[in-house]
């Protein structure tokens, strides 16, 4: 008996089969791109979801013999939006979290009366379903006709596994569109932005049978037909159950092409300041609170690209070049940031430029730039200063030198989780609760991967970091 988990991610979709003690029997991922055909756009093509899906789903299976799959769950990128025909044809490609495009839009919500806001409990910012469902109804508008849904990644990846249509509450929970008190969508607030309600599928629980496998899913993916397929999760909320994380406390940051801090609650209560998001966890009990950072995977692609860095090059200029970059400090700001700060800037920098620096001098500044917007995310969630120890996961969390960087700017000791990937291992465990393993998310706790330390902040560099932070505060603020 063994459980596969699928995590629709940014940069690649990843699959593991794992067995019910949670041992992990195989591993696999594959790419798609993410394109920006204008400034401040971010597009998937959904099609590129479904065959790196098909590729990594048969290759983890191709590395196994004799293995029966009981359960399929899912977990996916967040936020983004999929337009998509009776049939689940997308009616045009994908709009991801990332993208900036829907800022005007963001009026809409800000003229809706204060009683309504509320319900949101989230700050607005433009890379969500309803803020861009928005915009595609008033510059788009034959796309957003032709559509009879409109979906979470993760949902339409379910859609081409399934024929059936739903969501689930971590995912629902990070539209701009759901009601945090009531746990629904937000029919009066989905009225009041003139959107129609019925493009929005009805909300299962994430552990729930969403749907069964196709026939014709079964055949591209060398599975049976009429497997259980659980309505899985966001991928933040699945990183948080496939680390074991189920109880309110400890912060855990997770380095994607995102990078998202939360810690679960067992209340809904919004950031009064605004300046990080509420939303439902995957184990249907708790909340999490989430301050997200835009800027930081999808940096490190962008500078590898524009230096053609290797990774390795990348990470040995954490290392090699001095704390502070010799005078060299950059500001990550290549999408708009999320509101963790009341000011940010409007786009990225490198300042105090010399000809002495290097070019390994300026991949040390991105991280740094990286790592200083990532302590900005941290220090906004209120528990920050009760915090020594985070917890570390995601694919873009493994350099070592990398990893002490961020222990010297956070100031922070950083716990490893044995896990190579916490969103799909959320996933797989979402299967199994589906597929009848266990009851529910608290019977998966035994099995949380073990936790390690794994950095600790040296000293004399948190001095020195503490003072190029307020450096590059003082930059961000004009
Ligand atoms: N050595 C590495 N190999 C691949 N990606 C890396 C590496 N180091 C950092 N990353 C970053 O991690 C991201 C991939 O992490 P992952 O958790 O798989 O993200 P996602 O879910 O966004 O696809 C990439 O976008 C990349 O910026
Ligand atoms: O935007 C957020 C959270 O607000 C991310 O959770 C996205 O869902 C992307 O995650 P990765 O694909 O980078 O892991």
């Amino acid at each position: 008996m063994a459980l596969l988990g699928i995590d629709l991610g940014t940069s690649s979709v990843k699959v593991v089969v794992q067995d019910i003690q949670g041992h992990t029997l195989s591993v696999s991922k594959a790419d798609y791109a993410v394109t920006a055909p204008q400034p401040g756009w971010s597009e998937s093509n959904p099609a590129e979801w479904w065959s790196a899906t098909i590729a990594a789903v048969q290759a983890a299976l191709a590395r196994l013999s004799h293995i029966e799959i009981t359960a399929i769950g899912l977990s996916g990128q967040m936020h983004g939006v999929v337009l998509a025909d009776e049939g689940g044809q997308p009616v045009r490609v994908a709009m991801l979290w990332s993208d900036t495009r829907a800022q005007a839009e963001l009026e809409q919500y800000h003229s809706l009366p204060t009683f309504l806001k509320e319900r949101l409990a989230n700050p607005l910012v433009p890379g969500m379903a309803g803020p861009m469902l928005c915009w595609l109804a008033k510059h788009e508008a034959s796309s957003y006709q032709k559509a009879r849904w409109a979906l979470q990644p993760k949902d339409w990846l379910r859609f081409c596994l399934t024929d059936e249509v739903a969501t689930d509450p971590s995912d629902a929970s990070a539209t701009l569109l759901y009601d945090l008190r009531a746990d629904s969508w937000a029919d009066d607030i989905i009225a009041a932005l003139g959107l129609n309600r019925s493009l929005f599928p009805a909300i299962v629980p994430s552990g729930a049978v969403a749907g069964r496998l196709s026939a014709r899913a079964a055949k591209a993916l060398g599975l049976p037909a009429e497997l259980p397929v659980a309505t899985g999760a966001a991928d933040t909320a699945a990183a948080a159950l496939g680390t074991g994380l189920l109880t309110p406390g400890p912060i855990q940051l997770t380095l994607g092409t995102g990078a998202q801090l939360m810690q679960l609650s067992a209340e809904p209560s919004a950031d009064p300041r605004g300046r990080t998001h509420l939303y439902r966890a995957a184990d249907g009990t708790h909340w999490y609170a989430m301050a997200a950072v835009q800027n930081a995977g999808l940096v490190l692609n962008w500078v590898r690209q524009m230096f053609n860095a290797s990774w390795d090059e990348l990470y040995a200029s954490a290392a090699s070049v001095p704390p502070g970059a010799e005078g060299l400090l950059f500001l990550p700001y290549l999408t708009k940031e999320r509101p963790h700060h009341t000011h940010s800037a409007s786009s990225g920098a490198f300042l105090g430029m010399r000809i002495d620096h290097r070019r390994e001098h300026l991949l040390h500044a991105v991280l740094e730039g990286i790592a200083f917007g990532i302590r900005g995310a941290f220090e906004a969630l209120p528990a920050a200063t009760k915090t020594s120890t985070l917890r570390l996961a995601g694919g873009g969390s493994e350099h070592p030198a990398w990893r002490q960087m961020l222990a010297n700017i956070l100031n922070r000791e950083l716990l490893s989780v044995d896990t190579p990937a916490a969103s799909v291992r959320g996933a797989a465990l979402l299967a199994g609760i589906a597929g009848g393993i266990w009851a529910n998310a608290q019977e998966t706790a035994s099995l949380a991967p073990r936790t390690s330390l794994m950095a600790s902040p040296a000293q004399e560099q948190v001095a020195v970091y503490n003072c190029i932070y307020a450096r590059y505060l003082e930059n961000i603020n004009n």
